[in-house]
């Protein structure tokens, strides 16, 4: 295709093209689940073969979704994570704590990762002033249990380039994610953006 078709949209207007092909997350590759009404929480447990790290979380998540960028933890061969929000008073390590490290911690989300396997089992703010203050990130994929809230957009998604990822590929796998049902963005969805901006603006005095 060139330069002109690609900015115009040129190519047969009688093809829809299917994506199904493009592998995003194990969690959402086969279609998306549904969340169960009711549901309440469950147990993240790390890969390790034994004495195993386990995360209990007593409360639904929110804000699921895949995220495109370095720092946060994929399965082996995903190039998106899956990463949804609780809030911290709702999570316990429950199991084997003394095996987690913090990753960076100089980084807003502290992620603490299982020194065993390297799966991170949940990461934390502790930055009072940060916007998202409060809530835990946790992959609920690590859960045997059904009925977590599925996966709503995708974020970072051009910081997949920056792990390797071919760039050409970009059309394909934006293709994919909205297909999906998963809206790309290259940093947060609007919602979350405008609740970041609200928030900083409160505190800089620029809104009241
Ligand atoms: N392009 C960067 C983006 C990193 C980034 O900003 N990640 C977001 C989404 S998880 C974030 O909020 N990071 C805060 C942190 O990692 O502490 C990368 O891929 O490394
Ligand atoms: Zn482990
Ligand atoms: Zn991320």
């Amino acid at each position: 295709m060139g330069i002109f078709d690609k900015l115009f949209g040129g190519g047969d207007p009688g093809t829809v093209a299917s994506y199904r092909h493009v592998k995003i997350h194990p969690s959402v590759d086969n279609g998306i689940k549904p969340a169960t009404q009711g549901f309440s929480g469950g147990t993240l447990k790390c890969k390790c073969p034994s004495n195993k790290v386990i995360v209990t979380v007593e409360a639904q998540t929110a804000h699921n979704h895949v995220c495109g960028c370095t720092k946060c933890w994929k399965p082996d061969g995903a190039i998106f994570s899956q990463v949804a929000v609780v809030s911290r008073d709702k999570l316990k390590v429950t199991e084997n704590g003394d095996k987690l490290s913090i990753v960076d911690p100089s980084a807003a989300i502290q992620r603490h990762a299982c020194t065993g396997c390297g799966v991170h089992m949940y990461g934390r703010i502790e930055n009072t002033g940060h916007p998202f203050h409060g809530l835990d990130f946790v992959h609920t994929e690590l859960s045997s249990q059904g009925g977590w809230s599925p996966a709503e957009f995708a974020a970072f998604v051009s910081s997949i380039i920056e792990s390797g990822v071919d760039p050409a590929r970009m059309d394909e796998i934006r293709g994919r994610l909205r297909e999906l049902g998963l809206e790309p963005y290259d940093c947060l969805s609007p919602p979350l953006m405008d609740a970041i901006a609200t928030h900083l603006a409160k505190q800089s005095g620029a809104l009241r």
